[in-house]
């Protein structure tokens, strides 16, 4: 019985994790793209302003929807670290 409960929260919480995967693919789908324009036409790798504009809206989101604002900040600036690594290899090919 307990591990009927147990199994349903652990098949949503697989359903969740997957979406999440998929949503981070399309990020990086995206990102990809934007890595190339920014070669193409020599623009910097790194915007801090926008990443500042970012981490503030995400902070905001996140306190509204009851969600650490300290994690949603380094969850951000996890994924967008990655995104400025990539940048800087689409520049050198
Ligand atoms: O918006 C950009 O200019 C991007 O390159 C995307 C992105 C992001 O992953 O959101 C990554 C690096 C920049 O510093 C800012 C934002």
């Amino acid at each position: 019985m307990t591990e009927d409960v147990l199994a349903r929260y652990r098949q949503s919480i697989d359903n969740i994790d997957a979406a999440l995967i998929y949503m981070l693919a399309e990020r990086f789908k995206i990102t990809q793209a934007v890595g190339r324009y920014k070669a193409e036409n020599g623009l910097p790798p790194a915007d801090p302003g926008r990443e500042e504009r970012q981490i503030e809206r995400l902070r905001n989101l996140a306190g509204d929807a009851d969600l650490d604002p300290e994690f949603s900040e380094k969850f951000l600036r996890f994924v967008i670290d990655e995104v400025i690594r990539h940048h800087q290899k689409a520049r050198e090919e």
